[in-house]
């Protein structure tokens, strides 16, 4: 079975949510680790929960970026391993350079907080697919700083290389450029993405839409990380 490390900076508020959709809800083994770890031995994926890293001061993610565990995380996605960010896991693997571009504040200049509807753009990727081609689904968002930037010529290389995994749907909560909601790098191990899949993992909370990007991890990432090693 999968190992799964959920990785836990100071400020981290959506570890446990992430951590019990993994272990409880999906039966994968999942283990938390701190911050100040310096490696990921012994471990198939890393995710990187949301949260307020370090306050959020100077820039969401810009702080965590300096963690101990960053060289290890980086060393793992050169790897070709699983490598997830959600919220302000998403923050952190821009910031730390492992995905493009960057997370601004939203347009609104307000925290936005509510269920929006999402399309899958790609699920060909470790991470969607049990999702369909294009399929509409709905999660839930809760950021100030989510509104997806990067220069034009970036932009064009994410959407030729379908890079570009989830887009918002009817409406563009943050102000994000093409609609995006989540990325992967160019290699597609590595996936970020504002809404948050772990908070809607169980039929009796009125969601489940985001269940199938770990079921989907789960059954493709033990290859993907064989595949990586050899
Ligand atoms: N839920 C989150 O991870 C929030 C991320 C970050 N603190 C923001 O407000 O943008």
């Amino acid at each position: 079975m999968m190992k799964i490390a959920v990785v836990v900076f100071p400020g981290s508020n959506c570890d446990i949510d992430l951590f019990e959709a993994l272990h409880t809800v999906c039966g994968a083994d999942a283990e938390y680790v701190s911050y100040k770890k310096d490696n990921l031995k012994g471990f198939d994926a890393v995710m990187l929960p949301g949260g307020f890293s370090y306050g959020d001061y100077l820039r969401c993610g810009a702080i965590a970026r300096f963690s101990n565990i960053m060289p290890a995380i980086i060393e793992f996605a050169a790897q070709g391993k699983p490598v997830f960010g959600t919220c302000n896991g998403f923050q952190i693997l821009t910031e730390a350079g492992l995905l493009p571009g960057a997370l601004k504040q939203n347009d609104s200049l307000k925290f936005v907080c509510k269920t929006v509807n999402l399309i899958v753009e790609n699920n060909q990727t470790i991470f969607t697919t049990q999702y369909k081609e294009k399929e509409k689904i709905a999660l839930p968002i809760a950021h100030a700083d989510g509104s997806y930037y990067a220069d034009e010529e970036t932009l064009a290389e994410l959407e030729e290389n379908q890079q570009v995994v989830f887009r918002y749907a009817e409406e563009n909560p943050n102000g994000s450029l093409n609609n995006i909601a989540g990325i992967t790098n160019k290699n597609g191990n590595v996936l970020g993405m504002m809404p948050h899949p772990e908070r809607a993992v169980e039929a009796m909370l009125g969601n489940q839409d985001g269940l199938r990007l770990f079921k989907s991890l789960l059954e493709n990432g033990k290859v993907a990380t064989e595949e990586a090693v050899r």
